[in-house]
């Protein structure tokens, strides 16, 4: 016999013993991080929402978000200055957002994506008051609805964020939760200096639901963004523009009205200047060339985790304590 050929006899089980060691070190692998993953899940989120995800039904959505009324989205286009004012309208709920809201705000969004003669836009809400999250009415109605609602939000927020116009949140008075997440959807935000923001939603049991954490990482970073939503700190418009979150600070003694003017101004003299072809064609190139433009995954991620806290414990202890904020 060569001695090859007894090379292979020895060698042979040798080889399987390691292949077996190597499969019982893989399963135990697995295991461990299945285990791991279902520690760290707060509850079952449902096959339904999960499917609800992967193909969300727009149309069907929009629907059932009808339901909800309360308030309106009001938009006024001047052709002359190229500048858009879209109004959150529902001043006796601190224009908070109402299904059929968020209805309205991507159609007006539709209307905004084909405004040729458009350069900006300003999002502000009315009477003094940007908006503060979700209407609390709806909430308590649509807690089996998160997902969905999530998945119409980030659609018509990525949209509006996208847009061919540049884009100011004018932030009077409250900017909470749902509110906070609407002003990242701006290119900037201007601020009155009595204004305060704050991502309240770990105080309301939930994380994000209408995307803000994507935004706020690309807008501002990891360690800001972490910052913000762990902490829920309601800032001040100073703290807001030290932070970087605010672009502007509004003259002080000024009212509702002349701050609007202002916001235009500011938005006018600032990025407005030229004609709307070219400023179109500078903002579609920022979006396309933004390294982070492809959200989608984060998105959804993002919805995932939402979709997990809403409608459970945390959430409805919060809704029953009636928190306020101010
Ligand atoms: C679904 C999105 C989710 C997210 O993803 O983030 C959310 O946004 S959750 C919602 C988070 N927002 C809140 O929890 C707001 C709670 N309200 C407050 O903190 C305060 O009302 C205020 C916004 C700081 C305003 O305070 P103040 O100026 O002192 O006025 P009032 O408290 O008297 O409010 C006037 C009136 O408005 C009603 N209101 C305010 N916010 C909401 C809201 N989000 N939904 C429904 N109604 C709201 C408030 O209840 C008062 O009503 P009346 O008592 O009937 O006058």
């Amino acid at each position: 016999m060569s001695s090859s050929s007894n090379q292979e006899n020895i060698n042979k089980p040798e080889g399987q013993s390691i292949l077996n060691v190597v499969l019982v070190f893989l399963i135990k692998m697995i295991t461990w991080i299945l285990k791991g993953v279902s520690r760290c899940t707060p509850h079952k989120v449902t096959s339904r929402l999960l499917s609800t995800f992967h193909q969300p039904d727009l149309k069907a959505i929009a629907k059932e978000l009808e339901n909800f009324p309360g308030g309106s989205i009001d938009l006024t286009k001047d052709n002359e200055t190229g500048i858009a004012v879209m109004v959150i309208n529902n001043p006796d709920k601190r224009n908070s957002l109402s299904g059929k809201m968020m209805v309205e705000m991507s159609e007006k969004v539709d209307q905004l994506e084909q405004w040729a003669q458009g350069k900006g836009l300003i999002l502000m809400g009315k009477d003094g008051s940007f908006c503060s999250g979700g209407d609390l009415a709806f909430v308590k109605k649509a807690l089996h609805y998160g997902a969905e609602m999530a998945a119409f939000q980030h659609h018509t927020l990525t949209r509006l964020h996208n847009l061919p116009l540049i884009s100011v949140a004018l932030l009077q008075g409250h900017t909470l939760g749902g509110g906070a997440e609407l002003s990242t959807a701006c290119d900037f935000r201007v601020m009155s200096t009595s204004g305060k923001i704050g991502f309240v939603q770990v105080k309301m049991g939930i994380t994000t639901g209408w995307g803000a954490t994507t935004r706020l990482v690309s807008l501002l970073g990891r360690k800001k963004a972490l910052q913000f939503l762990s902490s829920a700190k309601i800032m001040s418009a100073q703290e807001a523009h030290q932070e970087g979150l605010v672009d502007h600070i509004l003259q002080n003694s000024l009212s509702h009205n002349e701050e609007l003017e202002a916001c235009k101004q500011w938005l006018g003299l600032n990025y407005c200047n030229y004609d709307s072809n070219l400023l179109q064609a500078v903002k579609a190139l920022i979006v396309h060339c933004d390294s982070s433009k492809d959200t989608s995954k984060s998105l959804k991620y993002e919805r995932d985790v939402f979709a997990q806290f809403w409608g459970g414990p945390a959430q409805k202890a919060a809704l029953a304590a009636k928190i306020k904020h101010n």
